[in-house]
């Protein structure tokens, strides 16, 4: 049996009548990269903020590594709007809504797709601040309380992580003055420096030319070896979600049309018709 990194049951996001992500229901395990696509405006965004905290579900679970860490049925003015599928299956349950801190802590990080650095921070800064996150302490207690050894042992880690992304070199530099491609490097080396164990990534290839897309592809596959990572990645780019990926869940109105392997996704007629088009 594959281990279970990643499951969401049913959830769920309503915003006032639009219900951006409908009763979707998926699985991630170890050492898979699964992708997630589907038309714009289907919802997967707003799936990943569900996963980091970012937005409270109306409904539905999430958990990683087993452990529920996500878990909401419809509450206030919802209770009223929301009637869809499983609406009251949930209901009496605790509900579980941790903060996008609490999430990074448990080993789940993402990148945006609207790169989302620290701008006025240095390159070496933007890393460092995200150790310090996964670190025991907060950000605020770790600078007073951090003791030499460990900060020590951070600052070389990020120094280790900058010169294997070759942004060794602009360490002192403002993240705002990167070129873009060198942004999303800087995002991803961000996020490995949390130690995650699942890395999500929201349109990673975005912007990047086919040769661009290609690199980026490979760089996953040895992030995810080197790292023992689980990776979980929205993308439009089908030439890196067909060749990267091990399986893959296609949305389209917030629900699930199909999951399968690449062969099994290209050549399902649902997909063609609402997302990858005839030929
Ligand atoms: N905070 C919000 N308030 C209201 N509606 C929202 C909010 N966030 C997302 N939506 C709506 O939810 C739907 C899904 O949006 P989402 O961004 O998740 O789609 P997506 O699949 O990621 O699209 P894209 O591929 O274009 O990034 C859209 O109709 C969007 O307008």
């Amino acid at each position: 049996m594959p281990e279970n990194v990643l499951r969401l049951e049913d959830v769920t996001m309503q915003f006032g009548g639009v219900v951006a992500v409908n009763n979707l229901s998926l699985e991630v395990n170890r050492g898979e990269i699964v992708a997630l696509i589907g038309p714009n405006g289907a919802g997967k965004t707003t799936a990943f903020n569900c996963v980091t905290g970012v937005y409270e579900p109306t409904n539905g679970i999430i958990r990683f590594n087993e452990e529920q860490i996500v878990a909401n049925h419809p509450r206030g003015k919802m209770k009223k709007l929301y009637n869809g599928e499983n609406a009251k299956k949930y209901v009496g349950s605790k509900t579980i809504s941790p903060t996008p801190d609490e999430i990074t802590k448990l080993g789940i990080a993402r990148t945006f797709q609207n790169i989302r650095l620290w701008k006025s921070m240095t390159v070496f800064d933007n890393v460092l601040t995200a150790k310090h996150m996964r670190a025991r302490h907060n950000v605020f207690s770790a600078t007073l309380r951090i003791s030499y050894a460990e900060e020590k042992r951070m600052r070389e880690e990020t120094e280790a992580l900058l010169a294997e992304q070759n942004l060794l070199q602009y360490a002192g530099d403002l993240a705002v003055s990167l070129p873009y491609g060198l942004q999303r490097r800087l995002e991803i080396a961000r996020a490995l420096a949390t130690d995650p164990a699942l890395l999500l990534l929201d349109e990673p290839a975005a912007g990047m030319n086919p040769q661009e897309t290609q690199d980026l592809g490979q760089f996953i596959v040895q992030i995810k070896d080197k790292y023992n990572l689980t990776v979980f990645m929205i993308e439009h780019h089908m030439d890196l979600v067909m060749q990267f990926s091990d399986r893959i869940y296609v949305i389209d109105f917030g629900k699930l049309i199909c999951e399968g392997t690449p062969d099994v996704v290209q050549a399902d007629p649902r997909v063609i018709n609402a997302y990858l088009g005839v030929g």
